[in-house]
């Protein structure tokens, strides 16, 4: 290794910054087991342990929830101003801390470390985003036929599971709780099982912030987090996941009829109209796949629709600028612009999903294999990958990879155009590429999404409302919708005679 890349690459730093902690935390306090179960956390990148944590039992989810339920009253008594306070606080030791919570994140999630700060950055403005709203958690007065005093009140829900997945722990960690604890909540969150290690060390920083019980953390996989769902004691539950995870929760949440939040997965549409400006769509379609996280991303538009007048040039100057944009690297590098997968499982399901577009007929125009560098041999990497001639029938146009494969599909007609790009269950992103006003709202009325970019992909916008149409979901998140999801109306009627 020359000095550039010994100096570019963080690995050596990666035990420094590991959580000290061990076991669960509730009551503002860690609870570890004596021979508890261990859960072994992988680097990607490189196939090895990074560390070993302590899995909760569902004893452990019992007293995180009981925990939490005895301090909902306090908490959700408290001013609201003091719980934005303690929001804001949060931003700050966040903040403070973005560095090693990016690498600690490239470590465990495989994401390149220098895009992970962006997540550290995007969950620190959700905390302050949401303490900013905290006095809009009001209600309305309505005029009655008698004249009397008659209003609505929204209150917190009590307490909130929040599940999320291995594509961005920290952000969703940090992120998620800024909602429902604004409300006056109280909230118990399960990290990925496959990159538990930020969220362990968000708990590590924020141990003191809330009153005890008020923020707690179990961690553990699905059984873990059906036990959350079907625990009696929690009202509420935000899932970000998959669509099987998405309808196990509703089974899960039924019999008590709790609130769901669902934030699920995409198939997503990128349409190229012929008078898109070129140079920009082209760039678009490389963003928008989110090849960084090697297309593990909710929001990839990983369904490629191109006019056939813009076609080949199109994939030509595409798979171009992918070669130079983007080459799988070592996550915990900071020059590294594409990392690995989060696990075998997911390596191997990709790997698939190429191995049957093959079979399918479709044309691999660029990747499809493991990279050649030695370095990477043992993590769990694959190039950038381009298929075209990818018809609707195919698996790779129906099913969600969660990987870096794009599926290029041609088009000449609207009509079919659209029964293409609605012909899928899911409906969460669409982005559509033209110079013409008059196409681009027709286009963004016709798509069956919930969020829809024209001349733009990936972005996020806080204070927009983000979620799925279909089966990508229930509810919507990064909004003023998001507060509201854990607020119940009361209404209060008051004679004034
Ligand atoms: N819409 C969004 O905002 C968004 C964002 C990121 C990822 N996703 C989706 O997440 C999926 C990728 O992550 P994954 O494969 O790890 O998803 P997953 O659904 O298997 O797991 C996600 C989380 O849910 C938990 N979980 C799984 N089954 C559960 C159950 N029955 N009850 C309670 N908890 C359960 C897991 O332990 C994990 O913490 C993709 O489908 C992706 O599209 C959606
Ligand atoms: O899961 S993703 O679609 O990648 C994603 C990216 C960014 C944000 C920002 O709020 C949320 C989800």
């Amino acid at each position: 290794m020359t000095t550039t890349t010994m100096q570019a690459d963080l690995s050596s730093r990666v035990p420094s910054i590991l959580p000290t902690q061990q076991g669960q935390f509730w009551g503002g306090q860690w609870h570890a087991r004596a021979g508890a179960q261990m859960l072994d956390s992988i680097n990607p990148s490189t196939g090895e342990v990074l560390a070993r944590v302590q899995l909760a039992t569902t004893d452990d989810v019992d007293a995180a929830v009981r925990s939490a339920r005895e301090a909902f009253p306090a908490w959700a008594a408290t001013p609201p101003l003091e719980r934005a306070r303690r929001l804001r606080e949060a931003a700050a030791r966040i903040r403070a801390n973005a560095a090693d919570l990016a690498l600690l994140d490239a470590a465990d999630c495989g994401n390149p470390v220098k895009a992970m700060l962006f997540d550290a950055e995007i969950a620190a403005t959700q905390l302050e985003f949401f303490a900013g709203l905290v006095l809009e958690i009001k209600g309305e007065t309505l005029p009655t036929a008698n004249g009397s005093l008659n209003y609505t009140r929204r209150e917190p829900l009590g307490v909130v599971a929040r599940i999320f997945p291995f594509n961005h722990p920290f952000m969703f960690a940090a992120g998620k709780i800024a909602a429902p604890l604004a409300a006056g909540n109280t909230v118990v969150i399960k990290p990925p099982e496959q990159a538990p290690l930020s969220t362990l060390r968000l708990m590590e920083l924020l141990a003191d912030l809330f009153p005890p019980g008020v923020l707690n953390c179990v961690v553990g996989a699905r059984d873990i987090g059906a036990a959350l769902v079907s625990h009696p004691q929690v009202a509420a539950v935000g899932l970000i996941g998959s669509v099987p995870a998405g309808k196990a929760v509703l089974h899960g949440a039924a019999d008590t009829m709790k609130r769901t939040l669902l934030e699920l997965g995409g198939k997503n549409a990128m349409v190229i109209y012929p008078d898109a400006d070129l140079e920009r769509a082209v760039d678009g379609a490389v963003r928008g796949m989110n090849f960084t996280w090697c297309g593990q991303s909710c929001g990839s538009t990983s369904r490629l629709f191109l006019h056939e007048s813009v076609h080949d040039r199109f994939v030509e100057q595409m798979v171009a600028l992918l070669a130079q944009r983007h080459r799988p690297g070592l996550a915990t590098h900071m020059d590294t612009t594409m990392g690995a997968l989060i696990n075998r499982t997911q390596y191997e399901r990709s790997l698939g999903f190429i191995a049957s577009a093959r079979e399918e007929g479709a044309r691999l125009a660029t990747g499809g294999a493991h990279p050649k560098d030695a370095a990477l041999a043992k993590g769990f990497f694959i190039e950038p990958t381009v298929f075209t001639g990818v018809t609707p029938a195919m698996r790779l146009a129906r099913e969600e990879v969660f990987g870096p494969v794009l599926s290029v599909l041609r088009w000449s007609g609207e009509d079919d155009l659209y029964s293409a790009v609605n012909g899928t269950e899911l409906g969460l992103t669409a982005s559509i590429w033209t110079r013409d006003l008059v196409t681009a709202h027709r286009a963004a009325a016709r798509v069956e999404a919930g969020y829809v970019w024209v001349n733009d992909c990936s972005s996020h916008f806080i204070g927009a409302p983000f979620g799925g149409y279909k089966q990508s979901g229930l509810g919507r998140e990064e909004s003023k919708d998001e507060l509201f999801e854990f607020t119940q109306v009361k209404n209060v009627n008051v004679s004034l005679q």
